[in-house]
């Protein structure tokens, strides 16, 4: 690989489990050795690479003979845990090849929104890098449940690409790209080459439908999409059996739907509020505060809120709706919903009246919001 061609430096890898079994039900250990190839080859030619790796589910079905257990939560963490012993392994004989070294880090959606546990995960990510080991990042299926869980790792290799600043995150999967429809049910869907901007008729295209052992399908990698490129990283969606895909992508030849990255990058602290906390509650808004908050750039005031969803406290993260629960933004409540209550639909002014104190006028300040 010419190094002149490369223009990144630090570039998390996604595989999912669609790649990893090549549709079987089984790990494709030969298709595996041919990723670790085209990974090893970036790390030789000085390009850093973190690999978030899905499979452990699958991974512990084959291991254990596709046992019969019943469909819930702790059938799937048994076989993560049994799985994710034997995918690490299996990372760490492939990168041996290579005289690469591996490190396993197993996150939780509290690993990345606790500010303490964040910044160790960031600097055992570092660490890892520093030394020329490859990071490789599953969600630690085995403890995490659905409160606790980022629940898809489109979405975890998106924060892993925020946690160490990365500037491409490449997603592969079973189809070549984002087409204009699934091409699973429509054989004459296109590839869309390029995408500039993330907006709900991009959203519609990417439907529901995931292949047999997947999670979440397109929909979940336009979010991690969207994620990552508010934070000014370019992100890739591609086939992972396309060959030499890695290297294609890393050289900027056209492969896959390339997502263009924010010229002008969230500053870090609403990348947090945006990849972060999961939203507690929802306010409903009023036309006027809708477009006050989406296209005058303003913040909520009470006075534009009609309803409050859900219970959440002073500082957690909620999400700004309208009366047919569209998303219009993200940010953190200046007030707890007991509190949004009360003055919802009332003049800032009359706050302190009614509440007996006033943490200011918004109830989600402009500074501490993003507008999807
Ligand atoms: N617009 C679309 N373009 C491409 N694939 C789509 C689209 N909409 C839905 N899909 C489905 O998403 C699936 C890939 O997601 P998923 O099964 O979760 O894979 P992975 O294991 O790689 O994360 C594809 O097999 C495809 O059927
Ligand atoms: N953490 C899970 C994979 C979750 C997931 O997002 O899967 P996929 O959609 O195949 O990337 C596992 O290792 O089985």
């Amino acid at each position: 690989m010419n190094l002149s061609e490369i223009g990144y430096r630090r570039v998390v890898v996604k595989l999912g489990t669609s790649v990893l079994t090549s549709g079987s039900l089984k790990l494709d250990r030969a298709h595996m050795v041919e990723l670790a190839r085209q990974m090893a080859c970036l790390m030789k030619a000085g390009v850093e690479v973190v690999l978030c790796t899905s499979g452990a589910i699958a991974a512990g079905k084959e291991h254990l003979s596709y046992p019969k257990l019943p469909d819930t939560i702790a059938s799937k963490q048994l076989l993560a845990a049994v799985g994710q012993s034997q995918l690490i392994l299996a990372w760490s004989q492939l990168f041996s090849i290579y005289d690469l070294h591996v490190g396993q880090l197993l996150l939780t959606r509290a690993d990345l929104h606790d500010r303490e546990r964040y910044l160790n995960a960031r600097d055992s990510l570092n660490a890892l890098l520093n030394n020329g080991i490859i990071p490789i990042i599953n969600e630690n299926d085995a403890v995490a449940t659905a409160e606790i869980k980022v629940g898809d790792n489109d979405n975890l290799s998106a924060r892993a690409a925020l946690l160490c600043d990365a500037d491409l995150l490449i997603l592969l999967t079973d189809q070549k790209g984002l087409f204009d429809a699934d091409p699973r049910k429509n054989p004459d869907a296109k590839l869309i080459t390029e995408v500039q901007k993330i907006d709900d008729s991009l959203r519609m295209l990417a439907g529901g439908a995931v292949s047999g052992l997947g999670t979440g399908g397109m929909a979940t990698k336009l979010e991690a999409a969207d994620i990552a490129r508010r934070a000014g990283i370019e992100v890739v969606i591609a086939s992972g059996h396309h060959k030499d895909v890695i290297q294609n992508v890393v050289c900027k030849k056209p492969v896959g739907t390339h997502f263009t990255a924010l010229e002008h990058p969230l500053e870090s602290r609403k990348q947090w509020i945006l990849a972060g906390p999961k939203a507690r509650g929802q306010v409903e808004l009023d036309v006027g505060a809708i477009t006050a908050v989406t296209e005058k750039g303003r913040s909520l005031l009470s006075k534009g809120i009609i309803k409050v969803n859900g219970e959440f406290l002073r500082g957690d993260t909620i999400e700004l709706i309208d009366s047919k629960g569209k998303v219009y933004a993200k940010g953190m409540s200046r007030y707890g919903s007991i509190d949004v209550d009360k003055i919802a639909g009332k003049h800032s002014d009359s706050i302190e009246e009614v509440l007996g104190y006033d943490y200011g006028d918004a109830v989600v300040h402009r500074n501490d919001m993003v507008v999807l």
